[in-house]
C-alpha cells in the first residue's frame, strides 16, 4: 500500500488504544482495557496508524477480532491499536467528481489529495420504504437487445450475467460508453475483484472521451485484500447516496463484478472462521448482499440506477450467488457460452433475459407486441432445433421453415457492432434507436425481408443498412 492510502481518510481521533494479541493471516485479535469497539469500527495500527483494521466481531467484553484491510501494511504481536470510535469513512461531494479512488478514499490517479470533500460512514441503513419512490421510466442504451428484450429501468437494477469470458465487461464498458455522455446525472464506476488493467483502460477511455468530469471510479480489484473487496462498493454506494441527497442528482452505478462482493465476502467469513453454507458461501450471503442492494434505491431526492455484470460461477445459472443478485434486480440480461462461440455478439440469450418493464403499461403497445413476437419466434426455433440437427431443414413443413427463415435472421440483426470493440473487429460501432430496433424486428417478423440472405442482417445497426449492404453485394 502506497503511503497516501491512510492520509486520505480525516485524521483519526485519539481513541482509546488496544493492543494486537494474535494474527491469523489478515485476521487480527485486539485487547482494549475498558470496553471493545462495536463491530464495523475503524481501528489504527502502525506507524501512523497505517494498518486499517474493521472489526468483525467481538470475542468477549474486552477482545475484538478484525480484518486487515490493506495487506501490505505490517502488523505485529503486542502492537498498539487506536479505536477511532467510528467506521471506515468515504469521501464524498464535488471534489469526487473525475477522480479513481480506493476503498479508502484515496487517489489511485496520481492527481494528489482529494480537495473539497467530506467523509461520510460506509456503513448506512437502506432508506426507509415510506421514502422511496417507484421508477417507471426506460433508459435507452442503444443496444438492440437490451432495449427490446430486456429495457433497463430509470432508478432500477439491471444485471448483466454471464460465465467467464462472454463478454461482461464488454457489454458493461459499451454501456458506459453510450449512456455517460449523454447522462445528465453522476456517473459512478465501482470495480471489484476484477483485473486491475481494466480498470486502468476505463480510466483512460473515459479521460479520452470526455466523461471523466462527471464521473468517480472507485477500485478494489483482485491484487486487494478480501476486507477491501467487500468494502469497496460500500464507498462507493456512500458516495452515489451522498450525490442523491444532498445534491439532488440522478446517478448511475455500474458495477463490475457484484459477484466478486459476494466472493470476498465468503473469503471473510471463512478467515474468521465461520462455518459455510450451502457451495461454499458465507451463512450470510443473503443479508449482505441485501444490505447493499436495498441501498440502491429512489427517493424523493434523486434516482440512483445499477447495471452490474455478474459472474456466474461455471456457467451455473441455478449457483447462489446468481440466484440472490438475480432477486433483487428489475431486469436481466443473460449472455450465453453458445451464442458467443457462433461469433453472436452481444451474446444476449433473448429467451433468458428478462425485465419487469415489458409490460403493456410501462413499455409502448407496440414495443411489448414485437418483442413477444421475437421471443415467440426464436423460442420455436429452439424447439425445431433438434428436429433440424437430425432431418434436415427440409423435412419441415412449409410453416415451420418460414419460422426458421425469420428466426435466423433476427438472431443476426440482434447482433451489433460495438464503438468499444472498433480496434478488434474493425467494424465502425452503431447506436440503435429503439424505435429502429422496433421497424427492424417487426420487418423480419412480416416475413418481408425473408429473401435476402442472412448474412446480411449479421453486425449491422438499423434495419436499413442491410438493404444497402445487399445492394453493394
Ligand atoms: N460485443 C463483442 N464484440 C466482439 N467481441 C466480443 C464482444 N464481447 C466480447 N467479445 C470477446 O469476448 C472476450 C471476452 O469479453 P469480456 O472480457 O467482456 O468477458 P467477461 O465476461 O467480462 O470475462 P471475465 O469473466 O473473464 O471478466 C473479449 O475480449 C472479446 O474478444
Amino acid at each position: 500500500m502506497t503511503d497516501v492510502q491512510w492520509t486520505a481518510s480525516p485524521e483519526p481521533a485519539e481513541g482509546p488504544t488496544g493492543r494486537i494479541t494474535a494474527i491469523r493471516g489478515a485476521v487480527v485479535e485486539v485487547r482494549f482495557s475498558g470496553p471493545a469497539p462495536a463491530i464495523n469500527t475503524r481501528l489504527l495500527a502502525g506507524p501512523e496508524g497505517r494498518s486499517v483494521i474493521e472489526v468483525a466481531d467481538l470475542i468477549d467484553g474486552h477482545t475484538a477480532q478484525g480484518l486487515l484491510l490493506n495487506p501490505g501494511a505490517r502488523v505485529a504481536l503486542g502492537m498498539a491499536v487506536t479505536d477511532t470510535g467510528g467506521p471506515l469513512t468515504a469521501p464524498v461531494g464535488a471534489g469526487v467528481l473525475g477522480r479513481m479512488i480506493d476503498v479508502f478514499g484515496a487517489p489511485l490517479d496520481g492527481k494528489g489529495p482529494l480537495k473539497d470533500v467530506d467523509y461520510l460512514p460506509i456503513h448506512r441503513p437502506p432508506v426507509p420504504l415510506t421514502r422511496r419512490r417507484p421508477g417507471g421510466e426506460i433508459f435507452q442504451t442503444g443496444i438492440k437487445a437490451i432495449d427490446l428484450l430486456s429495457p433497463i429501468e430509470r432508478g432500477g437494477k439491471a444485471g448483466l450475467f454471464g460465465g467467464a469470458g462472454v463478454g461482461k465487461t464488454v457489454l458493461i464498458t459499451e454501456i458506459i460508453h453510450n449512456m455517460v455522455a449523454e447522462y445528465e446525472g453522476v456517473s459512478l464506476f465501482c470495480g471489484i475483484g476484477e483485473r486491475s488493467r481494466e480498470a486502468e483502460e476505463l480510466y483512460r477511455e473515459m479521460q479520452a472521451t470526455g466523461v471523466l468530469e462527471g464521473a468517480v471510479l472507485v477500485f478494489g480489484q483482485m491484487n486487494e485484500s478480501p476486507g477491501a473487496r467487500f468494502r469497496v462498493a460500500h464507498t462507493a454506494l456512500t458516495i452515489a447516496e451522498h450525490f442523491r441527497d444532498a445534491q439532488n442528482r440522478d446517478v448511475m452505478v455500474l458495477i463490475d463484478n457484484i459477484f466478486r462482493f459476494v466472493q470476498a465476502g465468503a473469503e471473510v467469513s471463512g478467515l474468521l472462521g465461520r462455518i459455510p453454507s450451502r457451495v461454499g458461501y458465507q451463512p450470510t450471503l443473503a443479508s449482505e448482499l441485501g444490505a447493499l442492494e436495498e441501498r440502491i434505491c429512489n427517493t424523493d431526492a434523486g434516482a440512483i440506477t445499477s447495471i452490474q455484470a455478474v459472474y456466474v460461477p461455471a456457467d451455473d445459472f441455478t449457483d447462489p450467488a446468481a440466484t440472490h443478485v438475480f432477486s433483487h434486480l428489475s431486469a436481466s440480461v443473460a449472455l450465453s457460452r453458445k451464442r458467443a462461440s457462433e461469433g453472436l455478439y452481444p451474446a444476449i440469450d433473448p429467451l433468458k433475459s428478462a425485465s419487469k418493464m415489458l409490460t403493456p403499461g410501462t413499455v409502448s403497445d407496440r414495443h411489448y407486441r414485437i418483442a413477444r413476437e421475437v421471443r415467440r419466434v426464436l423460442a420455436e426455433y429452439e424447439a425445431l432445433s433438434d428436429i433440424i440437427a437430425m432431418l434436415g431443414l427440409e423435412e419441415l413443413s412449409e410453416a415451420d421453415r418460414a419460422t426458421v427463415a425469420r428466426a435466423r435472421r433476427l438472431e443476426r440483426f440482434l447482433t451489433q457492432p460495438f464503438f468499444t470493440t472498433e480496434q478488434f473487429t474493425g467494424l465502425g460501432g452503431r447506436f440503435v434507436p429503439l424505435e429502429e430496433t422496433l421497424t427492424g424486428c417487426a420487418r423480419i417478423l412480416s416475413g418481408e425481408m425473408s429473401g435476402l440472405p442472412e448474412s446480411a442482417f449479421y453486425m449491422v445497426g438499423a434495419i436499413d443498412e442491410v438493404g444497402k449492404r445487399t445492394e453493394a453485394a
